[in-house]
């Protein structure tokens, strides 16, 4: 049997006295993608937030490709961090605003000491290609850019630290729906050719039937029931 890229046991996220994430498991293997379906404030961001530890989960594991994450110090995590990179809802707020697109593409590959002055640029305009760019959008700034130009770019730049977990939290949702159908089938083309693992948080239930392999469904921090689509009329039961 091969790992799981992903094992969540017992999750728990608190804010103060709320239980945001109430003992949550799931796994997910290498290529899968995975949905955490639900309404509002049923802890999807938060069990998001815990798994790619921007925020320590009050107890529970979480695995990645078998180590596990909760206990490990912030420099022990650092080697792993580029291998789980989110993607988050707010295209802008993801990038900043004082910093072009070829330096917002070429920042993780100069952090992780994989910049070369013969090979970045290349790698740069590679990236912005994979993710249906022009190379010429190198030189833009994000007010330049439409929402879904810049929700690509910042999955260029996920991209750049060869990730194999894309944790995406809402990718879509702040989109115009014209441009939402485009962003989601380059994610799918990507998972597919790359063999990414894809945490996919969403709201939306046509948009994870298309998408996931498998959703689980959280209610009130907890998980309610998990069901598989691409079968019609499938469905929670
Ligand atoms: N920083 C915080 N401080 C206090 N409570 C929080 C905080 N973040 C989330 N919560 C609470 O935790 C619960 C779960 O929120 P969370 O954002 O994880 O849910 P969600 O399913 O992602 O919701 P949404 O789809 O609206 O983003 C909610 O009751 C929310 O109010």
């Amino acid at each position: 049997m091969t790992t799981p890229l992903l094992d969540v046991r017992d999750l728990v996220v608190r804010y103060g006295t709320v239980t945001a994430v109430d003992r949550v498991s799931f796994s997910l293997r290498p290529g899968e993608t995975l949905a955490l379906n639900g309404p509002s404030g049923c802890g999807k961001s938060s069990t998001a937030l815990a798994v790619l530890r921007l925020r320590r989960p009050d107890s529970g594991e979480v695995r990645f490709e078998g180590r596990e994450l909760t206990t490990l110090t912030d420099r022990e995590l650092r080697p792993l961090r580029p291998r789980m990179q989110p993607v988050f809802q707010d295209p802008y707020g993801s990038l900043s605003p004082r910093q072009r697109v070829r330096e917002a593409v070429a920042e993780p590959l100069k952090v992780q000491g994989r910049w070369t002055a013969a090979g970045g640029p290349a790698r740069v305009a590679e990236l912005l290609d994979r993710v249906g760019l022009d190379p010429s959008y190198a030189n833009r700034w994000p007010h330049e850019l439409s929402g879904g130009q810049c929700q690509r770019v910042g999955i260029a730049r996920a991209l750049a630290s060869e990730p194999r977990l894309l944790v995406l939290d809402e990718p879509v949702s702040a989109l115009d729906p014209s441009v939402r159908a485009g962003v989601l089938n380059l994610l799918a083309d990507l998972r597919d050719d790359l063999g990414l693992g894809c945490l996919f948080i969403c709201h939306d239930r046509a948009v994870v039937r298309h998408f996931a392999d498998r959703v689980v469904e959280l209610r009130d921090g907890r998980v309610s029931s998990e069901w598989r689509p691409r079968s019609p009329g499938s469905g929670p039961r």
